[in-house]
């Protein structure tokens, strides 16, 4: 792991104690909320210098309001968001696409993949997201009246859609969990262990696929063409790896902290359960108040940001979770209000890089809470439990053991 000592070029007084990654709330801790321990930043100045901030070790500067944050991801010709996160697990440097391009040649992939994941593509694939949350609860509800939602709901729901999507059976489902889980919160062994278990899967896939076309996303990304000619074995793998990691863990864990929140809040839950038409603004109010992600960019030249002496090579981090708490752009960030009007949010950040599956996310999670919801009585944290959550580029939940008797 690197050791970062702040740069030269970095004042020492915009230097703060502050990390999604060591921060108190941030290390796995039972009960936990670190969407309010990194709240506390607003408090503070429009930037400042975190010496440890990524899971590698490095320093980044931090952006605290969500209108910067804008211009930051926006801006692409200053803000680069080639990171090759992924690879430099494995000591290598592709980038996965299209996250890790910046444009003219992002562009080319995403036109390329935004048809897959469009509102009129998810609207095919819903049909098997309810038959799979309708399953799921039945078979909770049937045995019992206590589950762990993370390990019997949300995992085998989203990695359920994700392997369909990606025209794969069922019985690997726990592998790719267990891979996932070891990819996104494994140690500096299980880690690159996962990454090269996840490349070679992606790479066999998309071989497969190559003698034997079926009517799924491998096979059109394998036959498909840009700018005239075939992607190359490394761009394949780029778009398979990053469709993996990008889908699997976030959905969960936004459904895994809206059941949290719904569990410790039951007029909030009976409010839902009520009028299941309110689902839809109160997801959103949950993706606002617990979205998981944080964005880095690395900065392609020096630029002086709200006083802040940014040089080539820096890394900005633009976390979703600093952005939706912001209150200088939503009244009473801190207060959790299902019905929030003109409620818009970054969760699924901003700019040429918004997230590709929104529109299948935003499904997944209205869905699974009806489903939830309709089948479930009142439900709490089961006495004697905690739920664990943790920071990281990805804020997680790792086990949600929720009663109903
Ligand atoms: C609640 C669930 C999700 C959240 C909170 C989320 C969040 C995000 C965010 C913040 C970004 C921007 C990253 C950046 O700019 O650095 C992003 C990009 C992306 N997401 Fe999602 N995501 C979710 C679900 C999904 C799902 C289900 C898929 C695919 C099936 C997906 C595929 C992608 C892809 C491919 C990109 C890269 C887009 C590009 O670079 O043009 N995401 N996501």
């Amino acid at each position: 792991m690197a050791t970062n000592p702040v740069p030269d070029h970095v004042p020492p007084e915009m230097v703060r104690n502050f990390s999604l990654f060591t921060s108190p709330g941030m290390l796995p801790t039972p009960n936990g909320d670190p969407h309010a321990a990194v709240a506390c930043v607003h408090a503070g100045p429009p930037i400042f210098y975190s010496p440890f901030n990524t899971r590698d070790g490095r320093g980044t500067w931090v952006i605290t309001r969500a209108r910067d944050q804008r211009r930051v991801l926006q801006d692409a010709e200053t803000f680069s968001s080639h990171r090759s996160i992924f690879a430099s697990a494995l000591g290598e440097n592709w980038p996965m696409i299209p996250l890790e391009l910046d444009p003219p040649a992002h562009s080319v992939f995403r036109s390329l993949l935004n048809p897959l994941l469009s509102p009129r593509r998810v609207r095919v694939l819903e049909a098997a997201v309810r038959e799979r949350a309708i399953a799921l609860t039945e078979r909770i509800a049937a045995s019992g009246t206590s589950c762990d939602v993370m390990k019997d709901f949300t995992f085998p729901f989203t990695v359920n859609i994700f392997l369909r999507f990606l025209g794969l059976p069922d019985h690997q489902l726990d592998t790719f969990v267990g891979w996932a889980n070891d990819l996104l919160h494994g140690d500096y062994v299980k880690r690159p262990a996962a990454a090269r278990t996840i490349v070679a899967f992606i790479d066999e896939l998309a071989s497969v696929r190559r003698k034997e076309p079926a009517d799924d996303f491998m096979t059109f990304v394998v036959q498909a063409q840009v700018e005239g000619r075939r992607l190359t074995d490394e761009e394949v793998r780029g778009i398979g790896v990053l469709v993996f990691v990008a889908g699997l863990d976030t959905v969960a864990a936004a459904i895994g902290f809206d059941l949290a929140y719904l569990a410790r809040n039951p007029k909030d839950q009976e409010w839902l359960r009520s009028e299941p038409d309110r689902i839809v603004p109160a997801a959103e109010e949950l993706l606002r108040a617990y979205p998981t992600v944080q964005m880095i960019r690395v900065a392609k030249k020096d630029i002086d940001f709200e006083g802040a002496p940014i040089r080539k090579g820096d890394y900005v981090s633009c976390a979703t979770m600093i952005a939706n708490r912001d209150p200088a752009e939503f009244e009473s960030p801190n207060t959790i209000w299902l019905a929030r009007p003109d409620n818009r949010h970054a969760a699924f950040g901003y700019g040429p890089h918004r997230c590709l599956g929104s529109h299948l996310a935003r499904r997944e999670i209205v869905i699974g809470l009806e489903e939830w919801l309709a089948r479930i009585p009142a439900f709490r944290i089961k006495e004697g439990t905690a739920p664990i959550t943790c920071g990281g580029h990805v804020f997680g939940i790792e086990n949600l053991i929720l009663d109903w008797s």
